[in-house]
């Protein structure tokens, strides 16, 4: 007993000591950081560099002989550098607010827990701010894999100055909330649009009589859910903390691999298309002119330089005509000539012509 407890004791003086170390060790590499970021500052280039980060992890990974797991090593160094750049400038990222959100959850996914948050009413206010300049970073949904493309999104990244420099997926499970924890005297559930979307099927088999009432997001739904017992939201575990309340059913989207991708988007005076990283993707928006066989026209050039379409996406061009605008994304990195080729001939055959980003495949 006392020999367990010993070494018990011991093992901890252990951990004490190599924690001691990590410190020492971790805010000496925070003031390199704290100097690159002087460097940076004196040159006025971007604090934030994305494909740095991504090689920083990428060969730590390669290096890491366990017993922690690669993901833990890329989760614990994606908050090492979220505290390293905040030291060089706190970035100010917006999402769709309020607190709690799967937005809130995407952006510290992407740039770790050191950010300013800049928590907006809807998507157009993310878009206004990082373009006005009240935040360097917007994150907004672009598509949910059994619902769909996320449509006020891709209609503002056609008019924005804003490009997208990164991505993120998300595995959303949305939960029911409210004040009790059981499913009788349900009237009314409220949640975003999309959320209520997500989990019709289950909504109609279990609570068939309630309203569906569509809010700003799933997070307002939960904070006004918590104003009434009779009411119930449709949001995150987060929300429930927030909001102080119960899931009263966890997981009831319709499908189980739920996933939402979000876009990372900002100015390109705040940041450059980040280089290449070895697995990248080419998003762009165009129009073919309207004649038999232009659509199939555009894809021709993918085929003949052998560049993979990724996504394939249309939205009304809302010109009065059946015209339309194609969301198309593309596996590579324009530096890689083959990739920069088929962009060529592809836009000699469009009407209209976007690049959305160049940026580094999301997890
Ligand atoms: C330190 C730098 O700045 C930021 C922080 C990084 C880090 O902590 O490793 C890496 C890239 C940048 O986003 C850098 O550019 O090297």
């Amino acid at each position: 007993m006392s020999t367990t407890k010993k070494n018990l004791s011991q093992l901890r003086a252990a951990i004490d000591e190599v924690d001691r170390e990590l410190l020492a060790l971790l805010n000496r590499r925070a003031g390199f950081a704290n100097e690159v970021g002087e460097l940076k500052r004196a040159e006025g280039s971007p604090v934030f560099r994305p494909e740095r980060e991504a090689q920083v992890i990428n060969t730590l990974q390669a290096a890491n002989q366990g017993p922690l797991k690669s993901e833990n090593v890329a989760t614990i160094w994606r908050e090492i550098m979220s505290a390293c750049r905040a030291l060089e400038a706190p970035l100010r990222v917006a999402y769709l607010g309020p607190a709690g959100t799967f937005s809130e959850q995407a952006a510290v996914q992407f740039f770790g827990s050191s950010i300013e948050h800049v928590p907006c009413v809807n998507f157009d206010e993310v878009f206004h701010a990082a373009t006005a300049g009240t935040a360097d970073f917007g994150v907004v949904p672009v598509e949910n894999n059994s619902e769909g493309v996320v449509t006020r999104s891709l209609d503002l990244l056609l008019q924005s100055p804003l490009h997208i420099v990164g991505e993120v997926s998300l595995l959303v499970r949305h939960h029911l909330l409210r004040l009790s924890n059981s499913l009788e005297g349900i009237e009314v559930v409220l949640a975003h649009p999309q959320a209520l979307a997500q989990c019709q099927g289950w909504l109609t088999k279990h609570l068939p009589n309630a309203e569906r009432r569509a809010v700003s997001s799933n997070a307002e739904g939960a904070r006004l859910a918590a104003t009434n017992p009779a009411w119930a939201g449709i949001a995150s575990e987060r929300a429930a903390s927030e909001f102080g309340l119960h899931v009263a059913v966890h997981a009831i989207q319709d499908d189980a691999f739920n996933r939402t991708r979000f876009a990372v988007i900002c100015l390109p005076q705040t940041l450059q298309a980040p280089q290449a990283s070895g697995r990248d993707c080419v998003s762009l928006i165009v129009s073919v002119p309207n004649r038999p066989g232009a659509v199939h026209d555009i894809l021709v050039p993918l085929k003949q330089h052998g560049v993979s379409m990724t996504r394939f996406e249309s939205r009304p061009a809302r010109s009065g005509q059946w015209e339309y605008y194609f969301y198309i994304d593309l596996q590579g990195h324009p530096s890689q000539p083959h990739v920069a080729a088929a962009l060529k001939d592809l836009q000699s055959l469009c009407a209209f012509y976007k690049v959305l980003g160049t940026y580094p495949v999301g997890e």
